[in-house]
């Protein structure tokens, strides 16, 4: 299967920082990837380094299986830049009529843009009294002129309430479906894990990590938090039992390696006589990101 967007030991950097360092990923068409990282970490060199914006130092890319910027890269892939601007004495009907003639498209098929991104009602009014989600939607409209096979979102659901995200990535998991690609840049971990299907990290311009939520759990090997609850009165028992953990207002806390797990649990369900209850909770995906985001001395 030809990749939608493939990077080979791609390296970049601006006068003294190396931006980029042999970074390497491919996605498929219809796949869903996230790019995590912190501030600096080289998400948007990257983004402009796929749409063909900046030059880069070495390392081969290839945008659906052209050069970046190239004729065939630029008909099929979108861009959504994190705060889309528009002109707010237009409406949204006449932006996108605007831009779908600047692409050599029929003006008519604004409407159901419009639609599409949940803008119909609003698609007559000016874009200056839209809300920063309706706006971001409008974005959204102009990157699905021609139907990209590739988008490229930054940040597209920073300042979205809530059911504003579920209608966005509703509309993502369509468009996958119907086989464009999405790399879209995120600093919403949680959310990004539920709607993607990989998630990368980079760090201080390495590609630290990619794979599924479970696959980084695995890779990081985090302990494990278990909180056991004790029987009314038996708290001091606990504590004797468990010496490990750690008593607080609702019960003691431990931790322990992930293949310590299985034997621990059934330390603490030999102590039904004075354990209630027992909560096992895994790394959040904060720490996962923490784990991979720091671990190249950041
Ligand atoms: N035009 C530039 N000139 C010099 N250095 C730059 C330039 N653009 C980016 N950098 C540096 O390159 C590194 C990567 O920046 P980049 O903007 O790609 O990171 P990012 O992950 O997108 O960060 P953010 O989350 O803040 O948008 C940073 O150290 C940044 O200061």
């Amino acid at each position: 299967m030809t990749q939608s967007l493939t990077l080979s030991q791609l390296t970049k950097s601006y006068q003294d920082t190396q931006a980029l360092r042999d970074v390497s990923l491919d996605v498929a068409p219809g796949e869903r990837v996230a790019l995590l990282g912190h501030n600096g970490a080289g998400k948007s060199t990257l983004m402009k380094i796929v749409l063909g914006l900046i030059p880069y130092d070495s390392g081969e890319v290839r945008v659906l299986g052209g050069a970046p910027g190239s004729g065939a890269a630029r008909a099929g892939v979108a861009y959504l830049p994190e705060n889309a601007a528009f002109h707010p004495a237009l409406t949204g009907l006449e932006q996108i009529r605007y831009y779908l003639r600047l692409r050599g498209q029929p003006a008519r098929l604004a409407g159901d843009l419009l639609e599409r991104v949940g803008l119909g009602d609003a698609a007559k009014r000016r874009i200056g009294t839209y809300s920063k989600g309706m706006r971001q939607r409008v974005g959204l409209a102009q990157a699905l002129i021609g139907k990209p096979r590739l988008l490229v979102l930054d940040e597209p659901t920073s300042g979205l309430d809530p059911v504003s995200r579920r209608d966005f990535y509703a509309l993502l998991d369509d468009l996958a479906a119907e086989g464009a690609s999405v790399l879209l840049s995120s600093h919403a971990l949680t959310e990004v894990e539920a709607r993607t299907d990989r998630l990368v990290i980079l760090s201080r311009g390495r590609l630290v990590t990619q794979g599924s939520l479970g696959d980084l759990r695995r890779q990081a090997n985090l302990p494990i938090a278990l909180h056991v609850v004790p029987h009314e009165g038996q708290g001091a028992q606990l504590a004797d039992a468990l010496p490990e953990g750690r008593m607080n207002g609702t019960g003691l806390h431990l931790s322990c390696a992930q293949d310590e797990k299985l034997t621990t649990l059934s330390r603490i369900a030999g102590l039904s006589r004075i354990v209630r209850d027992v909560d096992v909770i895994p790394p959040s995906l904060e720490d996962i990101y923490s784990h991979f985001s720091r671990r190249d001395g950041q």
